[in-house]
Parts: C-alpha cells; sequence; structure tokens
C-alpha cells in the first residue's frame, strides 16, 4: 500500500456526546495525528443501545458538535445514526459507512478503553471487526481485560498503528493519549446544580447549551 492510501483511513468517534467535551476533542485530534487518519468523524449517537436515553434530543447534540469541531477541516459529524430507528447498533453503522466509502480504505472505530471493555455487550460484536480497526484511549486507571473471552479476542488483534493504516479492517489498537479527566456525566452535574461548565467544553457549546437552557434540571 503506498503513502498516501495508508495516510487516507477514516478514523469515526462514536458516542452519546451529551455534551461533547474537550477531552473528546483534544483525544480525537491526538488520536488522528497518532494514526495518521486523514480525518476523523464524530458519530453521535441517536438512541444509546446501552444506557437510558439523554434528556436532550439527538439533534441538539450534533448541533453541539457541529460548534465544537467548526475551523477544524480534519473533523466532521456523521449523523447516519440520527437518521435510522431504533438503537443505535454501532455494526449497522459500520454496513452503511462500508456502503459508502468500499471496502478497500482503513476504517477506524475510536473508543474510550471503559467503552472497550463494555464490547462483548455490544449487539452482534464478533462481527465489529470484520468491518472496521478499534482505536482505543487508555484512560487513567485503565488495565489491559486479564482473562475471559473478551480479553483473547483483543489480545489475539492486538496491532501498531501503521497495522491499522495499512490495511482496511480487522486489528484492535490502544493507546495513551495526553489524559483530560473530563466526563459529561460531571458537565451535566455542574450544570445541574447551577455551576458553571466553562473551559470544559468549547465556548461556543457552552454558549448553546446556556441559549438552549440545557441541563439544568
Ligand atoms: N475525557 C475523555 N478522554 C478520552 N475519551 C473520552 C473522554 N470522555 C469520554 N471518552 C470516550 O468518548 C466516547 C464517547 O463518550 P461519551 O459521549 O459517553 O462521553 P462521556 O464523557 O464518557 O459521557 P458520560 O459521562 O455521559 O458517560 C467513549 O468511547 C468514551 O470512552
Ligand atoms: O452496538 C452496540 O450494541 C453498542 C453498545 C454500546 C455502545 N455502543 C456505541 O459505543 C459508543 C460509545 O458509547 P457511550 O455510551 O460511551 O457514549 C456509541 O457510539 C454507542 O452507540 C454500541
Amino acid at each position: 500500500m503506498s503513502e498516501s492510501q495508508a495516510a487516507n483511513a477514516l478514523a469515526v468517534f462514536g458516542g452519546t456526546f451529551n455534551p461533547v467535551h474537550l477531552g473528546h476533542l483534544r483525544s480525537a485530534i491526538e488520536l488522528l495525528e497518532h494514526l495518521p487518519a486523514s480525518e476523523l468523524r464524530f458519530m453521535p449517537c441517536s438512541l444509546p443501545p446501552h444506557r437510558e436515553p439523554p434528556g436532550i434530543s439527538a439533534r441538539q447534540r450534533a448541533a453541539m458538535i457541529e460548534l465544537a469541531i467548526a475551523g477544524e477541516p480534519r473533523f466532521s459529524c456523521d449523523t447516519r445514526e440520527l437518521e435510522r430507528a431504533g438503537p443505535s447498533y454501532t455494526i449497522d453503522s459500520l454496513d452503511s459507512l462500508r456502503q459508502e466509502i468500499g471496502g478497500q480504505r482503513s476504517l477506524i472505530l475510536v473508543m474510550g478503553c471503559d467503552a472497550l471493555l463494555g464490547l462483548d455487550r455490544w449487539h452482534r460484536w464478533q462481527e465489529l471487526l470484520e468491518h472496521c480497526h478499534i482505536a482505543a484511549i487508555a484512560r487513567p486507571g485503565w488495565e489491559w481485560p486479564r482473562d475471559g473471552e473478551l480479553a483473547a479476542y483483543l489480545e489475539s488483534r492486538e496491532s501498531k498503528a501503521p497495522e491499522l493504516t495499512a490495511r482496511p479492517a480487522g486489528g484492535v489498537h490502544i493507546t495513551s493519549l495526553r489524559p483530560l479527566e473530563i466526563s459529561a456525566t460531571e458537565i451535566r452535574r455542574l450544570l445541574q446544580s447551577g455551576r458553571s461548565a466553562r473551559y470544559l467544553v468549547p465556548d461556543a457549546v457552552h454558549t448553546y447549551i446556556h441559549q438552549h437552557r440545557l441541563y439544568t434540571q
């Protein structure tokens, strides 16, 4: 594979993004440059398959992503999960992404290691790596799973970054990036208790949250 093909990898960062914050954004740019990928798409889910429905609409969560990424040409917001009814299963999105980009381009699903540790509870989880690679961001305190089916599955597919960009799918790469201990839960809690979430989210997201009176109850 040529260098230009390798640099053409597409990274997709799925999440509830309720709201998107600087932890997501900084990790995304560091990961994009580490892999490297030519573009990274944030893919907000509509109905999270595995947790309570977010209190605000998927359109509002996507609008905040659009505000957060404005001016960064390597980032975009992929709204395909907003167009589907029912739970936003990642396998369905990967199917649809493959139809869009074809079978040859490297496709890298990005997640935090907390999400990776629950991978064996995802819908049709053992098919995910037929469609994509996984790049997982190691967060402080994270440990590689020691035993069980998931541990063996991940270990047998562990790959270095250049292996992810050299083929379309099938590898698992775990990398430590600058740890920013920010969570959407903490942001919602701050706002619910009347405190400020400023400087944990981009200013434009902060303004949007206040204009739309989000997370106040
Ligand atoms: N500070 C962070 N640094 C790196 N990755 C993160 C960070 N926060 C969340 N992630 C990852 O981003 C993805 C989407 O996360 P999500 O939208 O649920 O954000 P969150 O902050 O974890 O939200 P919540 O607190 O509501 O669970 C997940 O794979 C998660 O592991
Ligand atoms: O497909 C599934 O069964 C599945 C189960 C749990 C989580 N996911 C996806 O994992 C991503 C991270 O989820 P979350 O809850 O950390 O925002 C998000 O894109 C979810 O849709 C997907």
